[in-house]
């Protein structure tokens, strides 16, 4: 999906961002992990063409980000920023129906299709129920999902989640997770999401990306990932690693 290559972003004299090379692979669930400052939202933010990638070269299916239309890459990726937007006046199927726009043609004609897929989105993320609810009245877990949902409803060929679930209980932080693994293996549709929760992480991800200090600290499986030198290593902290009671796959116990 994504080629990066020579990806360097700093501030004032610092670098934050520093990959020689990263491939994303199209229609995989891929999750990016690392410490705070690491400069995971700094990397999603290139790809959703948010921010320059100055010298750096990021292609897209083999073509540089910035030769696509805005409406062509709006078909191939949905973004969902860390610090979600106010969407003052807009109720919660409002929003989810502006994940149609770049799928509507010339003559901006709204589709029974389109109908059919915002009530599947806002139904998938749970908050169907508050279809007419404003946004901004909404708990900030309702919030975060109606936009999810409204991620979801641009049927891009991949969408980018920077922290989709910080705000989200237990249930709901699985049941979101599951949902895109699904949606992922179901439709073949990317997933890159920026988690915090390594077992969460493990648990759905084919392929988890780690970032330490600006650069590719790890990329594989999560059977590797969870090794406890390798993630004292990574995130500067003890951990255990167990099997879990039910289904015996391994977990990381923070010590
Ligand atoms: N516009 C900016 N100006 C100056 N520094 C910035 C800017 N944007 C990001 N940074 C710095 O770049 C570094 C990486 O930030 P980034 O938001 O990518 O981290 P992150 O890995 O997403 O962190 P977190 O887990 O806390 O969200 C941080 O040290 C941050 O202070």
């Amino acid at each position: 999906m994504y080629e990066i290559s020579d990806l360097r972003v700093s501030y004032g004299g610092r670098t934050v961002l520093d990959l020689e090379q990263l491939t994303i692979a199209p229609g995989r669930f891929t999750v990016i992990l690392g410490q705070n400052g690491s400069g995971k939202s700094t990397l999603m933010k290139i790809l959703a063409r948010q921010q320059s990638a100055g010298s750096g070269r990021v292609l897209l299916k083999g073509r540089p980000i910035g030769e696509y239309s805005q409406a062509e890459f709006a078909r191939t990726v949905a973004y969902l920023p860390q610090n979600l937007p106010e969407a003052p006046g807009l109720d919660t199927k409002a929003l989810c129906r502006l994940g149609r726009y770049p799928w509507r043609g010339a003559f901006a004609r709204w589709r029974p299709e389109d109908d059919r897929i915002v009530a599947d989105c806002l139904k998938a993320m749970n908050v169907e129920h508050y279809a007419g609810e404003l946004v901004d009245h909404l708990s900030g877990g309702e919030r975060q999902r109606g936009w999810i949902a409204m991620a979801l409803a641009q049927k891009a060929d991949c969408v980018l989640l920077d922290e989709p679930v910080s705000a989200l209980d237990v249930a709901h932080q699985i049941e979101v997770v599951e949902h895109l693994s699904r949606q992922n293996k179901e439709t073949g549709i990317g997933v890159v999401a920026i988690l915090h929760d390594i077992n969460l992480a493990a648990r759905y991800a084919d392929e988890i990306v780690t970032l330490k200090q600006g650069r590719l600290a790890f990329k594989g499986a999560s059977e590797d990932l969870l090794d406890s030198a390798r993630l004292r290593e990574l995130f500067g902290h003890p951990f255990s690693i167990a099997r879990h009671p039910r289904d015996d796959r391994l977990v990381a116990l923070s010590d």
